[in-house]
């Protein structure tokens, strides 16, 4: 008869608990599950897998994950984490109307940079002008902190979404964003039916059942050069894997005063001859921290640093 059944790569492109839909070489898609209990796989995940056994009513086991390059981590409000793997960068939609909170777009660029993951901030609905030119005013200071930013209008079209588009071509992207940001939108422009596919996939992972997957993986182009990760929005922005003591070198305003402080374990909360908190200004101006991600850096220190307990 036929010998083993040879491993075969494959490519995590949604996932509903521990279930996947993975994607063959030539486009085609089939679930798995992972075997065994500790191996997780998330989206972006390179895997090899095999053919289940007739009758187990899965197509497929995922035997071995592939190395990661990078792994973004993102915890919900019920504490369970969902990332993604392997990704070129993170695209931050928000938008002039709702208004986005500077903790949670902190909190992403922050997740971003642990990874070393760039991060890209589109700042959507140009064409709501008075709201869009105060938040693009606001913003002037993640731009002076390296923090590349785009404008983008998904109700004109043209020439700001060609911009964006650049920005991601050939890359992966993990789109993030509040609600109401546009990102069904976006994704709808760049992937057209994009969001038809998801509720395909969601029923075909979790039974029938219309629950959408909490992320997945679309092509943007045809060749399969360029990817788009969706993912639910930012509310409880969780970053309880990264220690409070890491947290100044990841907020790139802040680094640049850490060499002046007087105790090289400074936490910059409270410490004599602190080069953190002697540049801390409340008019925000340039070369010195605003008192808004001072406050943003010492809630974060608190919170990460309790949950070691
Ligand atoms: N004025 C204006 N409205 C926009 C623009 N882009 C999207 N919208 C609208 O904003 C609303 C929210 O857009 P969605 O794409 O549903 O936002 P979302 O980020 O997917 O929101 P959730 O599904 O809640 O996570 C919709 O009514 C869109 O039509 C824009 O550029 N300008
Ligand atoms: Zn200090």
């Amino acid at each position: 008869m036929s010998g083993r059944p040879t491993l075969t790569p494959g490519l995590v492109v949604a996932t509903y608990g521990r279930h996947c839909m993975v994607e063959r070489a030539d486009g085609s898609r089939l679930i798995c599950h992972p075997r065994g209990k500790k191996s997780t796989a998330v989206v972006g995940d390179k895997v090899l897998w095999l053919p289940a056994a007739t009758g187990q009513g899965e197509d497929g086991t995922i035997e071995k994950l592939q190395p990661r390059r990078n792994l973004f981590y993102r915890q919900d409000e019920i504490r369970t984490k969902s990332f993604a793997a392997n990704l070129d960068q993170v695209l931050i939609l928000i938008a002039a109307e709702p208004e986005f909170s500077e903790t949670q777009l902190s909190r992403a660029l922050i997740a971003a940079e642990a990874e070393r993951i760039s991060p890209l901030i589109v700042l959507n609905k140009q064409d709501l002008t008075e709201p869009f030119d105060r938040a693009w005013g606001w913003l002037t200071a993640y731009r002076d902190m390296g923090y590349r930013m785009l404008p983008l209008s998904l109700k004109d079209g043209g020439g700001t979404l060609e911009a964006v588009k650049a920005e991601l071509a050939g890359k992966t992207t993990l789109v993030l964003g509040p609600s109401g940001a546009g990102k069904s939108t976006l994704t709808n422009h760049l992937v057209p039916g994009a969001l038809a596919a998801t509720r395909e996939i969601s029923q075909a992972l979790n039974t029938g059942k219309h629950t959408t997957t909490s992320t997945t993986w679309y092509w943007v182009d045809k060749e399969a050069n360029t990817a788009l990760i969706d993912s639910p929005g930012f509310q409880e922005f969780g970053l309880h894997h990264i220690d409070a003591r890491h947290l100044s070198g990841l907020m790139p305003d802040i680094k640049p005063f850490v060499e002046r402080c007087k105790f090289y374990n400074c936490t910059h909360l409270h410490e004599p001859g602190c080069g953190v908190m002697a540049a801390v200004k409340n008019d925000g101006s340039v070369g010195s921290i605003s008192d808004r991600r001072y406050k943003i850096y010492s809630d974060l220190f608190a919170e990460l640093d309790a949950s070691k307990f």
